[in-house]
């Protein structure tokens, strides 16, 4: 059975905004504290807290953009300040290579460096005044005895050896490696691609290693991230992209909380030094997506695990009044936030949330990609501020919509732009073993024909499914699925028989296992000679049963499929509800439910041929077909 679609419903501004009364977002209230800011990662926040009270890492894994980084920073707020320390490093005066260190409360290292400099800055002076004294005294003396030449050259004999045997006022002071002096908070180092210096301290190298020209040792020694982290939080994000060598050495500053630094090239001067342990009790916060897990030193996640919490993030959450309501806060947010844009109005929040309804793709989802549409905000606050608008409106967010496409969405555009210059679409007629497919590219759609034809197998033994294009396997399957049905309904083995099938211009990124429902409706318009409608576009994937399953992104692809010029659109069912098309294209097409692949057949083949196999498929639907129930309802 097949049914209309129904208008879908305008979601009304106020409801949109889940209540909240407004004039501008300048009315709401944000909260002050960063974990308080979260929105929709109840569960995440949760954990946060009780990893800040309990002194526990945390890893985090998910989509990019839903809020991790902001999570290990409102760790660190979480974090009390009162156990900061600095951290001095001192020259060693009976190793010069091994620099002392010495750990004080937050605030006091800064002093003594103030106080030793001070000091130093004196003892020079009082140096160079005796040495002057010395100097002119000499000179003074040779040219009395009449040896001006000899005074000259013996002042500056002594000159240079008491500079070289006299010790260097600057040795005595120490360096402020770490410092926490005025923090209102605990550090948050954030190391993500850090190379190794940058995260486990680093000696630089000295050019000039003798000759009272040298930079001590303990002057040249950097703090790495880790130790820039001790007692707050350090966030590695991409955790995987470190090298291996890194995450051990990283694992081991993590069991004895304090790392020496040492230079991390061989080649350097700075190899030769090593200084004592530098404290770095610090909290790790690491995050990625799924592979991120893979490519991490085993021994390393494993003490993340057995010592703190492991977190999924979100990347949607229900579209429930509160929760829009929250996504109001959150476009108040950015603008305080950016602190330049003017703030927006209602229909502007509104248009926001609508946003954000549209990108899960998902009936009663609201999306938490919020990197994202804080991108959004902040483009359509640009265009505002370009204008000289005192306030942001919808228009101004419509517009930033279609400026701040994503790279998918413009190749998208391009490709298509490209494909109907050539005219490799087909939007009217009919044609036999040609369907007008669709898929996604990262967030967007793309229209993608595709042909079939049936020959007599060339092989002794069996026939064959000979796809060309990037989506070999999913035409594989998806011919394996309707070739049980296509038995039962035509009385046709199609295992004797070569099946083609191409798929017009593929590339790499195409997600194609929603093209089940398309390939299924050329292979039998191929192998029944029905015409295929070729101002239909479709989208499904499909169980041996014949049942259509839903599929993902099936708003871009409507979408994709009208600025292709075609007029109807079949998708599953199940789908009905995750259509969020944009208001212009509403009236360009005709959406047509399908639950069955007959139903796909009936708004899809033409012809005379077409009744009698529909007739067939009907009395093989009452009959039943009895095959091994292997469908698993996929999302594509
Ligand atoms: N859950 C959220 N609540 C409020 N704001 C958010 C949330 N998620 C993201 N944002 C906004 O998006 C910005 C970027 O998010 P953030 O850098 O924390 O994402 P991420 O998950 O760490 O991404 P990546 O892995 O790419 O670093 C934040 O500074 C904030 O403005």
């Amino acid at each position: 059975m097949t049914e209309k679609i129904e208008e879908e419903p305008v979601i009304e501004n106020d409801d949109l905004l889940g209540g909240c009364e407004f004039e501008s977002t300048d009315d709401i209230e944000v909260p002050k504290s960063l974990i308080d800011q979260v929105i929709g990662q109840e569960h995440a926040v949760e954990i946060i807290k009780k990893a800040a009270t309990q002194r526990r890492h945390v890893m985090m894994i998910g989509t990019p953009g839903t809020g991790k980084s902001m999570l290990a920073r409102a760790m660190a707020e979480l974090l009390p300040k009162e156990e900061l320390q600095d951290v001095l490093v001192y020259h060693n005066l009976e190793d010069a290579n091994n620099p002392k260190i010495r750990v004080l409360p937050a605030g006091k290292g800064k002093e003594i460096v103030t106080i030793q400099k001070e000091e130093a800055r004196r003892r020079a002076q009082a140096r160079n005044t005796l040495l002057i004294l010395i100097i002119f005294s000499i000179v003074i003396y040779a040219t009395l005895v009449g040896q001006f030449i000899w005074g000259i050259i013996a002042a500056a004999m002594i000159f240079m050896a008491l500079k070289y045997i006299m010790p260097r006022e600057d040795m005595l002071v120490p360096k402020l490696l770490v410092s926490n002096s005025d923090k209102e908070r605990a550090p948050f180092t954030d190391a993500t691609g850090a190379h190794a210096g940058a995260l486990l301290g680093d000696v630089r190298h000295d050019p000039f290693q003798s000759g009272g020209l040298e930079t001590p040792s303990h002057e040249r020694v950097e703090a790495g991230a880790i130790h820039k982290s001790h007692k707050g939080v350090l966030f590695i994000d991409e955790i995987n992209t470190l090298r291996i060598e890194s995450q051990q050495q990283l694992l081991t500053a993590l069991q004895e909380k304090e790392y020496a630094i040492t230079g991390q090239s061989e080649r350097s001067s700075g190899a030769m030094v090593k200084t004592d342990p530098v404290p770095c009790d610090f909290i790790m916060v690491a995050a990625g997506n799924l592979d991120a897990m893979a490519g991490m030193h085993p021994a390393l996640r494993s003490r993340i695990k057995g010592y703190g919490y492991e977190i999924y993030m979100r990347d949607t959450m229900d579209d429930t009044p509160e929760n829009r309501q929250k996504l109001v806060r959150f476009v108040a947010q950015e603008v305080k936030k950016d602190g330049k844009i003017p703030p927006f109005d209602k229909s502007a929040v509104a248009e926001i949330i609508r946003e954000a309804k549209r990108r899960t793709g998902r009936k009663n989802k609201l999306s938490l990609i919020l990197r994202d549409l804080g991108g959004l905000v902040r483009v359509a606050g640009d265009i505002a501020t370009a204008e000289g608008a005192k306030i942001t409106t919808a228009e101004h967010v419509l517009r930033a919509k279609s400026m701040a496409r994503s790279v998918e969405q413009q190749l998208a555009d391009q490709y298509l732009e490209h494909r109907r210059d050539y005219k490799f679409f087909k939007n009217e007629g009919e044609e036999i073993g040609r369907v007008n497919g669709l898929a996604v590219i990262g967030d967007s759609g793309v229209m993608l024909p595709i042909l079939a034809e049936v020959t007599p197998t060339q092989s002794k033994s069996e026939g064959h499914v000979i796809a060309t294009g990037m989506l070999q396997d999913i035409a594989k399957e998806a011919v394996q699925n309707v070739s049980a049905i296509i038995k039962k309904v035509t009385g046709k083995d199609i295992s004797n028989k070569d099946v083609h099938i191409q798929f017009i211009g593929t590339y790499e990124g195409v997600e194609g296992d929603s093209a089940s429902i398309s390939i299924a409706t050329a292979v039998v318009s191929a192998l029944e000679d029905i015409p295929v409608d070729q101002r239909v576009a479709m989208t499904g994937s499909l169980s041996v049963r014949g049942d259509v399953l839903p599929v993902g992104g099936v708003t871009h692809k409507i979408e994709a499929a009208v600025k292709a010029g075609v007029k109807t659109v079949i998708i599953p069912k199940a789908n009905m509800d995750d259509v969020l098309i944009e208001e212009k294209y509403k009236d360009m097409v005709k959406i047509i439910p399908a639950s069955t692949i007959e139903d796909v057949f009936e708004h899809s083949l033409r012809g005379i041929k077409k009744e009698r196999f529909l007739d067939k498929i009907k009395n093989f639907a009452s009959v039943g077909i009895g095959i091994l129930d292997i469908d698993k309802p996929t999302v594509s």
